[in-house]
């Protein structure tokens, strides 16, 4: 099992000082930034795009982890990889051509992550999951921060490592993404989680250092 990585969301800081914002999880022991591109049509919510990344990705030493929630991803892998990702996740639900579009990610030189919404299966990436970095179960349906934890997902990532185990397919990452917190990252990181990506229990906390312990903490 990889050592378990916090993931803060920058979806929860502050816009208005997002390079401060990033360098303070930083200090605070953030393992992975991750960084959530909605364009209100695969969600309906907007965020950034990769300008506002190629801003701030050489002012932070952690591991870029970008996660796609727009539709036609495939349009977007070059400029995110010019910006500064080192890892590109995209929805299974966006991609009709799902395996070109990992190898897309991959011929670009950065590690390939495909996202799960809470309706569909791990079925649906069962053709492509030797050429998986990661797979990110979402614990929420995207599209905003700070909503409820769905418990019912935890099932999901245990089914996901248990299958993950029996290919002999070890050094690849699950990341959780949505209401993660000190009270649910437990559940997951039992059930074969190594990444956890939490945006407002980390950016909505006074203090951020705080915030990530209090998360590794819980899991002991
Ligand atoms: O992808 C996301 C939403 O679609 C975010 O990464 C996620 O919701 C993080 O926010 P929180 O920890 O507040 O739930
Ligand atoms: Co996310």
């Amino acid at each position: 099992m990889n050592p378990i990585k916090i993931a803060p969301s920058i979806l929860s800081a502050d816009f208005s000082k997002l390079g401060a914002e990033i360098a303070e999880i930083e200090r605070s022991g953030a393992d992975w930034l991750h960084v959530d591109v909605m364009d209100g049509h695969f969600v309906p919510n907007i965020t950034f795009g990769a300008p506002v990344l190629q801003a701030v990705a050489p002012h932070t030493g952690l591991f870029v982890d970008v996660h796609l929630m727009i539709e036609n991803p495939e349009n977007y892998i070059a400029d995110f990889v010019k910006a500064g990702a080192h890892m590109i996740t995209v929805h299974a639900e966006a991609c009709v051509h799902l395996h070109r579009v990992i190898h897309l990610i991959k011929e670009h030189g950065v590690k390939a992550g495909v996202a799960l919404n809470p309706a569909t299966p791990i079925s649906a990436i069962e053709e492509v999951l030797d050429d998986l970095d990661m797979v990110l179960v979402m614990t929420v349906n995207p599209g905003f921060g700070g909503q409820a934890f769905i418990p019912r997902m935890v099932d999901k990532v245990k089914q996901l490592r248990d299958w993950a185990n029996a290919k002999g397919h070890t050094a690849f990452h699950i990341e959780v993404d949505g209401g993660i917190s000190a009270t649910t990252a437990k559940l997951v990181v039992d059930a074969g989680a190594d990444v956890l990506v939490a945006g407002s229990a980390i950016f909505g906390a006074p203090d951020r250092a705080k915030a990530i312990q209090s998360i590794r903490d819980s899991l002991n």
